[in-house]
């Protein structure tokens, strides 16, 4: 098939990790007979660097445009000043309004080599195999802000349609799965976690084969370590799945093993570690690829249909996991170029099994 890929590999380690993807997509274009074009564009600080904008016009025309998107991540130190007029993750934001993905889907699965580096104990991770849908498009990262000499604001803003979309594409996925939804809202304090249940629950009347439970935030971060096991779809609002997120990716042993697929807009999804720059190891060749890669697997399976293809790549990924020399953040030396070598190693062993 043809795919027109655009790439857009931002700060710190984002070209470092965005190069390993692009580098497993090539050997699947090839090994499966693929023509896939690749673009690369500015956002975030390199953008803002070279064009004065983290998402510059050619930036937004081609991600338009494109098949789908891969992206390393952005900001970084040099764009931080707090009194910065921009700011590299307003590309990030901005982009994801462009392309209209209101669903960020972050599965956390354990592989079993994980466990053992995983901060908790092996009993209580057994069997975590588990998806956020974030809310991504709206929410407090998109309301109004105020700034005064002496005070600020950030507005949350919700609509009943917003919460629907993201509400059923949870559901949605639950029924291919344990049929289960973790409604995660404040509602104990928050008038936009109070429409949120309400919604949620008049949904999941749509779903009567699907188990829907609501759950406040904060007891949800500490659940998340102490019985990870026995969540399935958690739905969440997107500045809550951007902070337990994190928090849940720890459970699988390193932050940079998690992937991430934007999906719901009229056009391209957008494919990217759930990670930032890291710039306290950026241009050290110690980032973890794998985040990446597998958000590459989420790329072929979700905007291109190729499942056989991403199935490879989900294979490749578990053999170095159970098998190899692993980044820092996961116990090993290796380096990212040495990990990626052995993903696309371990890819052409399982095409050619195949
Ligand atoms: N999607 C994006 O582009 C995101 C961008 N950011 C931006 O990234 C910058 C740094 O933010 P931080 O809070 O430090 O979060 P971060 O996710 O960049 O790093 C947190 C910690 O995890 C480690 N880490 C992250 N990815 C890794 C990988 N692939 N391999 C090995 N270790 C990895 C880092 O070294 C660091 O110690 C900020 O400017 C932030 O705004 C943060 C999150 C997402
Ligand atoms: C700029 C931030 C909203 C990025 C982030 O932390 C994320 O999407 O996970
Ligand atoms: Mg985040």
């Amino acid at each position: 098939m043809k795919a027109s890929i655009v790439v857009l590999p931002g700060d710190g380690i984002g070209p470092e990790v965005a190069s390993a993807g692009v580098a497993v997509l090539r050997q699947i274009a090839e090994r499966f007979g693929h023509d896939f074009t690749f673009t690369e564009h500015a956002i975030g600080g390199d953008a803002i660097d070279r064009f004065g904008d983290p998402l510059p016009p050619a930036t937004r025309e081609a991600c338009l445009a494109a098949d789908a998107i891969l992206l390393g991540a952005v900001g970084g130190p040099k764009w931080s000043d707090p009194n910065a007029p921009v700011r590299p993750e307003q590309g990030l934001l901005a982009m994801r309004k462009l392309l209209g993905v209101f669903a960020n889907v972050r599965p956390l699965k354990l592989h079993p080599r994980a466990a053992a580096l995983s901060p908790l104990k092996p009993e209580r991770t057994k069997g975590v195999d588990l998806v956020f849908i974030r809310e991504l498009t709206g929410g407090i990262y998109f309301g109004a802000k105020t700034r005064t000499d002496d005070a600020a604001t950030d507005e949350c803003r919700y609509t009943v349609g917003e919460i629907e979309r993201v509400m059923r594409h949870a559901f949605d996925l639950a029924r291919t799965r344990r049929k289960k939804v973790t409604s995660v809202d404040k509602a104990n304090v928050l008038e936009t976690s109070r429409l949120w249940r309400s919604v949620a629950t008049r949904i999941a009347a749509d779903y009567p084969d699907v188990e829907l439970e609501h759950q406040l935030v904060d007891s949800m971060a500490m659940h998340l370590l102490t019985r990870p096991a026995d969540y399935d779809v958690i739905v969440t609002e997107n500045m809550f799945g951007d902070i337990l997120t994190d928090e849940a990716s720890v459970l699988a042993g390193s932050l940079g093993l998690s992937p991430s697929a934007s999906l719901g807009g009229p056009g391209a999804g957008v494919y990217e570690p759930i990670h930032g720059s890291a710039p306290d190891i950026a241009g050290k060749a110690l980032a973890n690829p794998l985040g990446t890669i597998l958000s590459v697997a989420m790329l072929l399976r979700h905007s291109l249909g190729l499942s056989t293809e991403a199935d490879t790549v989900e294979a490749a990924v578990d053999y170095v996991m159970e098998n190899g020399n692993l980044t820092r953040d996961l116990g090993g030396d290796a380096t990212t170029h040495a990990v990626t070598r052995a993903v696309l190693d371990a890819c052409e062993a399982k095409a050619e099994a195949a």
